[in-house]
C-alpha cells in the first residue's frame, strides 16, 4: 500500500500545545491535528516542517528537535509520521488556511478527537523530557525531601522505586510521595501488582520481569493513567507493546554506577530500537539532564535517570 511521509509539530509555548482542526473536506477532516504535512521530493524533514508551518500557521520556526516517528495504516493509505517539537518561532501562530487553532494544556489533550495515528503523539505531547527515578538506600524522609527539591527544579515525571522498602512501609512512602507530587508532577509507582491496582498514583511502572509475567493479559489501567515499563532489548519492547504501555525506559545506554557489569547498548543500537518502537522512549543509564538533546537526536522522548536527575549528589 502507498506510504506517505508526513512531518508534524508539537508546538509548545507558555506550557501549552497548539492544535489545529483539519478542514472538513480533507482526509480525517474535522479532527484535531498537530500542524504539518507531506514531505515533498528533495526536502529534508526539517525543511518540510518549516515550510508547512509557514503555510499553515504563518510562523518561522527557530528552534526544533525531533521527538519520534510512528506509522499507521488507514484504509486509504499508510502514513509515516515524523514528529518534531517546536519550542521557539517568530510571528503569531494563527490558522493561515482558515482553520481553527487553539492552545491547550497537555493534560487536557485526552479530551480532543484526533486521527487514529495520533495516539503515541498525544502521549509524547503530555510527557516532559526528564523522568526521575528515585535512588536506592535513602530513608523515607530523604526520598520525600529529594522529590520536593526536584519538583522545585521543574521535574514533572517521577518513578518511585525503593526496592529496599517492604510493605507496609513502602505503601506509606508511596502515599507520602503521591501527596507531595499532587498537582505538580505525575508519579508512577513501581511495586507489587497486588496493591498497585487501586493505588491512587498517576500510574505504574512495571519491571521487565513483571512484563514477562503479565504482558499477555493486556493493559491493566485506563487511558487516563500512565503505564510504563523497563525494557532492555527487542523482546521486552515487544512485550511492552503487547501490554499496551504508554512509554518505556530503555537501558542501559551507557555504563552505569549501579550496574557496572552490564554491557551497555550504546547510542547506535538504542537509536535502532527506538526507531522500531512506536511509542515514546526515555533512554536510561549513565545519563543526566544535560543529555536530553543527545537523547532527542537519537529519537528518544528524553532522559530517565536516578543519580543523573536526583537534585543532590549521592555517595
Ligand atoms: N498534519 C498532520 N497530519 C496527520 C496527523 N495525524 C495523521 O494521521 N495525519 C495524516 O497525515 C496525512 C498528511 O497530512 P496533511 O493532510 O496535513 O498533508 P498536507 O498538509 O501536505 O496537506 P495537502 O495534501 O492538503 O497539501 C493525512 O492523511 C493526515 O490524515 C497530524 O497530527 N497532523
Ligand atoms: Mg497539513
Amino acid at each position: 500500500m502507498e506510504q506517505i511521509k508526513v512531518v508534524a509539530a508539537i508546538i509548545r509555548q507558555n506550557g501549552r500545545v497548539l492544535l489545529a482542526r483539519r478542514a472538513k473536506h480533507k482526509h480525517q477532516g474535522g479532527l484535531w491535528e498537530f500542524p504539518g504535512g507531506k514531505i515533498e521530493a528533495g526536502e529534508s524533514a526539517e525543511q518540510a516542517l518549516k515550510r508547512e508551518l509557514k503555510e499553515e500557521l504563518a510562523i518561522e520556526v527557530t528552534k526544533l528537535n525531533p521527538v519520534f516517528q510512528t506509522s499507521h495504516q488507514y484504509p486509504e493509505y499508510g502514513v509515516h509520521l515524523d514528529i518534531w517539537e517546536v519550542t521557539a518561532f517568530e510571528g503569531e501562530a494563527g490558522g493561515a488556511e482558515g482553520q481553527e487553532v487553539i492552545w491547550v494544556q497537555p493534560k487536557n489533550l485526552l479530551q480532543y478527537d484526533f486521527p487514529a495515528a495520533n495516539k503515541a503523539i498525544i502521549t509524547a505531547a503530555r510527557l516532559s523530557n526528564r523522568y526521575l527515578i528515585t535512588p536506592e538506600n535513602l530513608d523515607r524522609a530523604e526520598i520525600i525531601e529529594g522529590i520536593r527539591i526536584a519538583l522545585d527544579e521543574g521535574i514533572k515525571l517521577i518513578c518511585l522505586r525503593a526496592p529496599h522498602f517492604f510493605d507496609p512501609d513502602y505503601r506509606d512512602l508511596a502515599i507520602d510521595a503521591v501527596g507531595v507530587c499532587a498537582g505538580r508532577a505525575d508519579l508512577l509507582v513501581k511495586g507489587a501488582f497486588e496493591w498497585l491496582g487501586d493505588f491512587p498514583s498517576a500510574g505504574w511502572h512495571v519491571t521487565a520481569e513483571q512484563l514477562r509475567k503479565l504482558a499477555d493479559k493486556g493493559r491493566p489501567l485506563p487511558a487516563n493513567r500512565w503505564l510504563a515499563a523497563s525494557c532492555h532489548n527487542e523482546q521486552e519492547l515487544a512485550l511492552a507493546k503487547k501490554m499496551g504501555v504508554d512509554f518505556v525506559t530503555l537501558s542501559p545506554v551507557q555504563k552505569t554506577a549501579t550496574h557496572p557489569d552490564v554491557e551497555p547498548l550504546g547510542w547506535e543500537r538504542a537509536k535502532q530500537l527506538i526507531a522500531d518502537f512506536d511509542r515514546p522512549v526515555f533512554v536510561l543509564g549513565g545519563l543526566t539532564g544535560q543529555d536530553v538533546p543527545t537523547a532527542q537526536q537519537a529519537g528518544a522522548q528524553g532522559v530517565a535517570a536516578i543519580r543523573g536527575l536526583w537534585p543532590y549528589e549521592l555517595d
